[in-house]
């Protein structure tokens, strides 16, 4: 063997770094599994690859220059901090995009190999350039397709979905997708609900647990993010490419379709797209703001074939899965908040979850920060603006029959004779809110209280005044009836 012994040495001894940086590498994995949890390592941590250590710096890979972009920026540093943990003497990470079928500079331990995709894994012309086999990786049988689509939200999963009447169809349907792609009648899978409301969550939902499951390959994107992705292969001329790439996922998800109205260039090549992946026997999920019969704008045939596998719409939502979504979502965060506030919220804040949401994470937010008890008082003050977008005009018969509701009285007592307490006391509330939160006069007020005059009416003002003053637990209830007819 001419040379061999120093060849020979040469090999072994990248042979012996690799396996020690494999064995360092696999550990650090596991440290990031842990703190980032499995959904995100997924989708960005496992498709890094281990390159050289050149002086006191190691080389990292990822296949494109988004992902290399979205790792350097979200985990550069504590990449770093790792890597120098278990090997002190690599001071700096260096992450850089393979370049397309590059050898890998640290070649692949022993059985290990790293299929692009799931088409190259399944032995079908790989249209993705190689990245570098990963170091001390078992083979890759899912993957969120990054280079092609958007990255799924972890935070978006089933398990903080929460179901109530007005989902519980298109949550359903969503886990069976999930569970069994392409099943018949199931494909293409359209939700469809106003906005706000759970179409997106629910995608990337079932991104999430087929990644989980390890099965298939997901591209999940907004329908605006397709049409300039389609456009940007046009212009650089790599349309084949892009098409290729689309159609070599197992999962295609687009969100918000109805972008897609008036856009008869991008329809027409999701329209093939779309024809390509379910006569191949992938799944599509389709997301918009109305059902495919009433999205007058799309073409007529792309209309019917979205309509001809399972079409589920998400309802608004009721008073009940308001507050089981805030119960959730507060629970989750670990700050208390009252009953008496999910209540408040629920109620005034009606028009769609993320805004929900949203007032809930300022109230949390503003509580970790000044340590202080979420409180009505507290909510009213931080949400003022929110709420006040809010405010509608408000009737005296709405004041009726919210208050007669709350006291379980009958709506006819607010105008009858009867002059019990348990009528005559809510008969004064419903009057003092009137005057509140209407800009009626008092003898207008008094006539919608069966012709009452209007020193009754004054009277009534004067008297809740005084209770409340007097009595903090009426007082509450008087508030909480007027923050609730103010929604
Ligand atoms: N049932 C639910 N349980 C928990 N969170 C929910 C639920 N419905 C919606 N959300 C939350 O509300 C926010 C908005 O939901 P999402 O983005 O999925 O709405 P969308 O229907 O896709 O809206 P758009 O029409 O704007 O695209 C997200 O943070 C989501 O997690």
């Amino acid at each position: 063997m001419t040379g061999g012994l120093e060849g020979y040495d040469a090999v072994a001894e990248a042979n012996a770094q690799k396996s020690v940086l494999a064995i360092h590498w696999s550990r650090i994995c596991e440290r990031l599994k842990a703190e980032v949890g499995e959904v995100e390592y997924r989708t960005w941590l496992r498709q890094i690859t281990v390159g050289p250590v050149e002086e006191d710096e190691i080389t990292l890979y990822l296949p494109t220059r988004f992902l290399r972009d979205w790792v350097r920026g979200q985990y550069g540093d504590r990449l770093g901090t790792l890597w120098n943990a278990e090997v002190p003497a690599i001071r700096r990470v260096e992450l850089q995009v393979a370049r397309p079928g590059a050898a890998p500079a640290t070649p692949p331990t022993d059985g290990a190999e790293a299929p692009a995709t799931l088409a190259a894994a399944r032995g079908d012309a790989a249209p993705r350039p190689a990245a570098p086999a990963p170091v001390a990786e078992e083979p890759r049988h899912a993957e969120v397709r990054s280079d092609l689509a958007a990255p799924l939200d972890p935070r978006f999963t089933f398990d903080t979905f929460v179901v109530g009447k007005p989902n519980e169809f298109a949550y359903a349907c969503a886990r069976r997708v999930a569970e069994r792609p392409s099943s018949p009648g199931f494909n293409p899978l359209f939700l469809y609900g106003g906005v706000g409301l759970g179409k997106t969550h629910l995608m990337h939902a079932i991104g999430a647990e087929l990644l989980r499951e390890g099965r298939v390959s997901v591209a999940y994107m907004s329908a605006e993010k397709f049409m300039y992705r389609f456009i940007a292969a046009i212009r650089s001329q790599s349309t084949m490419e892009f098409k290729e790439q689309l159609r070599s996922v197992d999962v295609l998800m687009i969100d918000d379709l109805q972008f897609l109205i008036g856009k008869d260039n991008t329809q027409e090549e999701f329209f093939h797209t779309f024809n390509a992946l379910v006569d191949a026997g992938r799944q599509i999920v389709v997301s918009a703001d109305k059902s495919p019969s009433d999205l007058s704008g799309l073409e007529d045939r792309l209309r019917t074939r979205l309509g001809c596998g399972m079409v589920a719409d998400i309802h608004a939502t009721t008073f009940e899965l308001r507050i089981s979504i805030l119960e959730a979502k507060a629970s989750a965060s670990g700050v208390i908040v009252p009953a008496k506030v999910l209540e408040f919220l629920a109620h005034k804040i009606t028009s769609n979850v993320r805004e929900l949401e949203g007032a809930l994470n300022r109230l949390i937010a503003h509580a970790n920060l000044f340590g202080r008890p979420v409180t009505l008082e507290a909510t009213q003050d931080v949400l003022h603006d929110i709420l006040k977008a809010h405010d509608r005009r408000v009737t005296i018969e709405e004041i009726q029959r919210k208050v007669a509701e709350h006291w379980n009285i009958r709506l006819t007592d607010m105008s009858s004779a009867r002059r019990a307490r348990a009528v005559a006391r809510p008969r004064q509330v419903a009057m003092y809110l009137a005057k509140q939160l209407t800009s009626r006069s008092l003898p207008e007020i008094g006539r919608k209280f069966g012709n009452r005059d209007h020193t009754t009416v004054m009277h009534a003002v004067t008297r809740v005044t005084e209770l409340m003053e007097q009595d903090p637990a009426f007082a509450e209830d008087v508030e909480l009836l007027r923050r609730m007819l103010e929604s």
